[in-house]
C-alpha cells in the first residue's frame, strides 16, 4: 500500500540527460541499418525479434480484435469449450463455409484463442480459455461495435466539440436517465463486467470492519450482492437513479435481497446522499466524469461520511503497474468518445481527494491491476 502524493501529480520539468538519452535512444532504434543489424547480432535478436513483433501487434491489432469478435459472435469459444471439434462441425455449428471457419480458426489459433489438438482438430486455447471465465469480457467484446463505430476516425473524433452525440454516449447518456430497455440494456451490461471488478475489490478490501455501506451509483445491485454475500452482518445501501433503482429492484428480489438492501433514488449532483453510512464505495463511476464534476461527486460523499468514515474508490486506473495500456490507451480513448470523464492515476486523484476534504488516502493494490484498482481514503 502507498500514500498517494496529496497534490496534484505534475512531473518535473525533464532533466538535460533525460531528454538527451531518450532523443539519443531513438535515433539509434529509429535507424534501419541498427534494426538490420540488430535481428543478427546474438545479443541484440531476441529483443528485436520481440519489438517488432509488439511494433506489428500495434498495427495489426484492431484486426486481432475482430478475430476475437467474430469467435464471440460466431458462439466459437462456447463450441471449443464444450468438446474438440473437426472442420466439418465448425462450419456447420457456424454457419460459415469450411474455407472460411478454417481460415477463423487459424486466425483464433495465432491468437491461442483456440488450440489444434489433433490433426483437423481443435479446442479452446489458453487465451479462449481465460476470457471464457470473465464473461463480462465477452459482454464488452460484443459492446466495442459502439465505440468502434465512434473510433472509425480516430483525428475526427479527438477534433470534434463533445458537445456532439457519438454512438457511446447516446447508448450511456441516454440509457442513463431514461427508463426502459435502454436503461435495461446498459444495466445488464454494466451488471455483466461488474462480477470482474468485484472479486477484485471484495479481496483487496475488507468491508466488513464496517457497519454499514452505501454504494453510489450501484446500478442494478450487482456489487452490492457481491458485499451481501460475503458480509452478511454488513448493512447496505445502493444510490442510483430513478430509473435505475427501479430495476435494482427486481435484481434484489431475485436474489432475495430485497429486506437486506435499501435502495436510494436521486442524482449525485443534484442531491444529497444519504447519512448514516460509514462507508461509501464508487465503483467505476469517478472515471465517468470530468474533474470538476467528479469532486464535486467527491465532496458530496465527503459531506455525507460520518468523522473517520472510509470512501472506497474501485476503477480501472491510468498508470496501472503492468496495464498502463488499459488506462489512458483503451479508456482514455473510450471516455472521449463517451464525451465525459477520463482515467485517472493515483496521484491524480490524491490530489482530488485532498480538494474534496479528504484527510488521508491510500492506494491498495489488487491482483488483477487491468480489471481494477482501489484507493481508500479517510474522511
Ligand atoms: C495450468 C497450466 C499448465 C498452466 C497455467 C499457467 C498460468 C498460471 C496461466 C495463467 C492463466 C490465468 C490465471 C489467466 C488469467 C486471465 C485473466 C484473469 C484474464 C482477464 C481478462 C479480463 C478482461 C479481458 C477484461 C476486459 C474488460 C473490459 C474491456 C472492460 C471494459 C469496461 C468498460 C468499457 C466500462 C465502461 C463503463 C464506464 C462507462 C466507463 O463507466
Ligand atoms: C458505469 S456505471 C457503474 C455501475 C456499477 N457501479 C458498476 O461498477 O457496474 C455508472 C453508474 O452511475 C449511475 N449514475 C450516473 N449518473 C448518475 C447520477 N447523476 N446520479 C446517480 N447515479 C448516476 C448510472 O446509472 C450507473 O449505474
Amino acid at each position: 500500500m502507498s500514500t498517494l502524493p496529496n497534490r496534484l501529480v505534475v512531473s518535473a520539468p525533464p532533466q538535460g540527460w533525460r531528454l538527451r538519452w531518450v532523443a539519443w535512444r531513438n535515433s539509434v532504434i529509429a535507424s534501419p541499418s541498427f534494426q538490420h543489424w540488430a535481428a543478427r547480432l546474438p545479443i541484440f535478436r531476441s529483443i528485436a525479434q520481440r519489438r517488432a513483433g509488439q511494433s506489428f501487434d500495434l498495427v495489426a491489432g484492431f484486426c486481432y480484435s475482430q478475430v476475437l469478435t467474430a469467435c464471440v459472435q460466431l458462439g466459437l469459444l462456447d463450441l471449443l469449450a464444450q468438446r474438440a471439434h473437426d472442420l466439418a462441425s465448425l462450419a456447420g455449428a457456424t454457419g460459415l463455409s469450411e474455407d472460411a471457419a478454417l481460415r477463423l480458426i487459424r486466425a483464433a489459433c495465432a491468437l491461442s484463442l483456440a488450440e489444434q489438438v489433433a490433426s483437423g482438430l481443435w479446442m479452446l486455447g489458453q487465451q479462449g480459455a481465460a476470457l471464457q471465465a470473465n464473461p463480462g469480457a465477452i459482454a464488452m467484446v460484443r459492446h466495442h461495435a459502439l465505440l468502434y463505430s465512434d473510433l472509425a476516425d480516430p483525428a475526427a473524433l479527438l477534433r470534434r466539440d463533445r458537445a456532439e452525440p457519438t454512438a457511446l454516449s447516446s447508448f450511456w447518456r441516454y440509457a442513463a436517465s431514461t427508463p426502459g430497455p435502454e436503461a435495461a440494456r446498459y444495466s445488464a451490461l454494466m451488471a455483466a463486467s461488474q462480477a470482474m471488478v468485484a472479486q477484485q475489490v471484495l479481496a483487496a478490501y475488507r468491508f466488513d470492519r464496517h457497519a454499514r455501506l452505501l454504494d453510489v451509483g450501484g446500478g442494478h445491485g450487482a456489487f452490492a450482492i457481491g458485499v451481501a454475500k460475503a458480509c452478511p452482518e454488513l448493512g447496505i445501501g445502493v444510490f442510483d437513479l430513478p430509473p435505475v433503482v427501479a430495476g435494482t429492484a427486481g435484481v434484489l428480489a431475485e436474489a432475495g435481497l430485497s429486506e437486506k438492501v435499501r435502495l436510494h433514488p436521486g442524482d449525485f449532483f443534484c442531491d444529497s446522499l444519504p447519512v448514516g453510512y460509514d462507508c461509501i464505495t464508487l465503483v467505476r463511476i469517478l472515471h465517468d466524469h470530468d474533474d470538476d464534476a467528479a469532486l464535486a461527486l467527491l465532496r458530496s460523499v465527503h459531506a455525507a461520511l460520518p468523522p473517520g468514515g472510509r470512501l472506497v474508490i474501485a476503477e480501472p486506473m491510468a498508470d496501472a503497474p503492468g496495464a498502463a495500456a488499459m488506462g489512458d490507451a483503451y479508456f482514455g480513448l473510450y471516455l472521449w468518445a463517451m464525451n465525459s470523464g477520463r482515467p485517472r492515476s493515483f496521484g491524480e486523484y490524491g490530489a482530488l481527494l485532498k480538494s474534496a476534504g479528504f484527510s488521508a488516502s491510500r492506494s491498495q493494490r489488487t491482483a488483477y491491476p487491468v480489471v481494477s484498482s482501489l484507493i481508500v481514503s479517510s474522511k
